[in-house]
């Protein structure tokens, strides 16, 4: 029977040859014109590199894509137009352009591309951070930089960094006295970072230790799976894989959990009457009083406030660890920069074991070791935009719709904006007024433009605090007699980069 239906088609073959030639003539001649043959008419279009049909350039993308990336603008320049699949995406990595983009066309550029992902787990654009840019949208951030995270709000959250930062130190402590195990500072930073967002986003921790594992599940899930790629996002064609591979229904099963669970505080702050009291210190009870009350002369509903928070935590919990992690990591590569930034954090707290905003403030090494943190190990290695129009950028013709992804990452390491940029140099921003604000284009781990983080304030504070107090308390060397330059440096992609492996170090008590 087999061998039937081969002769059967065999014949049918040969019936069809000419017919079969003619078809063939035709795809070729198409993929010529559609792939080799570019009609770009009297558009000036920026450099690319080669594509493949259907893939287009994502074959020259690896996992680190930041790195791929880079690699790719040495050879084909600061501004480079890629295929995904079938997006024509602009790549920027310079400052230069970055600025023209950010600040001198922010307007134009001032969407970001959503996904089925996003628009699923981020309440179809309800939250601040990719919601499109218009009305709702300048509400929704003038909530965040006026209410939830103005320099006051920030200051009044000062008890909650310092009681979740002593917890730190006495769980360093404890197994410093109890074992000579190193300490898994990535662990520790993670769950520091966590709970100070917790308890300010929610009036409470909800952590390991008090058996309510589910958020934390759930938060681990939304920043797996907006990091993932989901295939039918750039070749729609095969958005049924996204299906079949259970990716999807990952995706629905994670919405639908968040949403319950977000559901159940919400209504917990509304039943707990919290703005009769006038009780209003944590994002929710700010946000469920604007819900209820309208005062603000803004109206939003349950969806934009979960929304938000939902942005709180993936914006504000990984990335701060995230800073400390790879600070940490550098100082344990660069032990005399560690040994002058302990003798500075000593020596302007001479002894006293409470820091408070105005020792920080003194802590000039630290503010420089922090900012050489942000521009040598970006967190968020990419800004995202879309163009909203036809649009000419530094001479080439960008057409509307396009994406555009800013590798920051590659620009804080570019040899043009920096010398020695492939070095850790602290020392490098105690004379220099570059900061990481968003006006110095060399160097925008936030972001800039419309769309910068709201968050600085609130993740400076944190990361400031913790880090000050690590090295006070502790003195730290690798595990092991390991070697500085042997720390494997290798990083784990994502949303946010940060180490594949955790870093160890062990810690001996400082005698004051
Ligand atoms: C070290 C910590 C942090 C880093 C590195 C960071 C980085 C960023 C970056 C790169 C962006 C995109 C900016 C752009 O596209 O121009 C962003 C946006 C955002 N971040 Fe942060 N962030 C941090 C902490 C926080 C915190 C603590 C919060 C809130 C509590 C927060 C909330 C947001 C929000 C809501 C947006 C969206 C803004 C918009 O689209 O208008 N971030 N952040």
């Amino acid at each position: 029977m087999f061998s039937t239906n081969v002769f059967g088609f065999r014949q049918q073959v040969d019936e069809y040859l000419p017919f079969l030639y003619f078809v063939s003539t035709l795809l070729f001649v198409w993929f010529l014109t559609k792939f080799l043959y570019r009609p770009t008419g009297n558009k000036n279009l920026p450099p690319s590199p080669p594509k493949l049909p259907i893939l287009g350039n994502l074959y020259q993308l690896n996992a680190l894509t930041h790195r791929s990336l880079q690699s790719l603008a040495k050879k084909y320049g600061p501004l480079m137009l890629l295929h995904f699949g079938n997006k024509p995406t602009l790549i920027v990595s310079s400052a230069d352009v970055a600025k023209e983009i950010m600040k001198t066309r922010d307007l134009i550029f001032a969407n970001k591309p959503d996904s089925s992902v996003t628009k699923r787990l981020l309440y179809d654009g309800k939250d601040v951070s990719v919601a499109p840019y218009g009305e709702y949208w300048r509400q929704l951030k003038s909530i965040f930089v006026l209410q939830l995270l103005s320099n006051n709000r920030v200051q009044s959250f000062h008890s909650i960094r310092e009681e979740e930062t002593a917890l730190l130190m006495k769980k360093v402590s404890r197994l410093v006295s109890e074992t000579s195990s190193p300490v898994n500072l990535s662990e520790m930073f993670a769950s520091l970072a966590n709970d100070v967002v917790c308890r300010a986003a929610l009036g409470r921790k909800y952590s390991e230790e008090r058996n309510e594992k589910k958020f934390l599940y759930l938060l681990r899930e939304i920043s797996e799976l907006l990091a993932n790629v989901s295939v039918g996002e750039f070749i729609p064609w095969l958005s049924w894989i996204d299906r079949v591979s259970g990716f999807k229904a990952r995706v629905d099963k994670v919405a639908k959990e968040l949403d319950e669970f977000l559901e159940g505080v919400i209504q917990g702050s509304l039943d707990s009457g919290q703005d009769q009291n006038g009780s209003t210190d944590n994002f929710l009870d700010i946000l469920t009083k604007i819900y209820k009350d309208n005062t603000l002369g803004v109206s939003i509903d349950r969806d934009s406030i979960k929304g938000i928070l939902v942005d709180v935590f993936v914006g504000g919990t990984d990335t701060t660890s995230t800073v400390l992690e790879w600070a940490m990591t550098e100082l344990l590569r660069h032990p005399i920069i560690m040994d002058k930034l302990q003798n500075e954090v000593r020596g302007i707290l001479n002894g006293k074991q409470n820091i408070a905003d105005n020792d920080l403030e003194k802590m000039l090494l630290l503010k420089a070791v922090i900012k050489e943190t942000l521009r040598y190990h970006s967190s968020i290695p990419f800004l995202a935009r879309i163009t909203g129009q036809d649009v000419q950028i530094m001479g080439y013709d960008i057409a509307a719709g396009t994406m555009i992804i800013i590798n920051s990452w590659a620009i804080g390491r570019d040899p043009e904006s920096w010398e020695e940029s492939g070095k850790f140099q602290p020392e490098r921003f105690l004379n220099s007024s570059i900061d990481f604000k968003g006006l110095d284009f060399q160097m925008i781990p936030f972001g800039a433009g419309r769309r910068r983080c709201p968050g600085i304030g609130f993740a400076m504070a944190t990361i400031e605090f913790a880090l000050a107090s690590i090295v006070q308390k502790f003195d730290w060397k690798l595990p092991n007699g390991e070697k500085e330059e042997d720390l494997d440096m290798t990083e784990h992609p994502g949303i946010t980069v940060h180490r594949k492996k955790p870093l160890l170090a062990v810690a001996t008590q400082y005698c004051f």
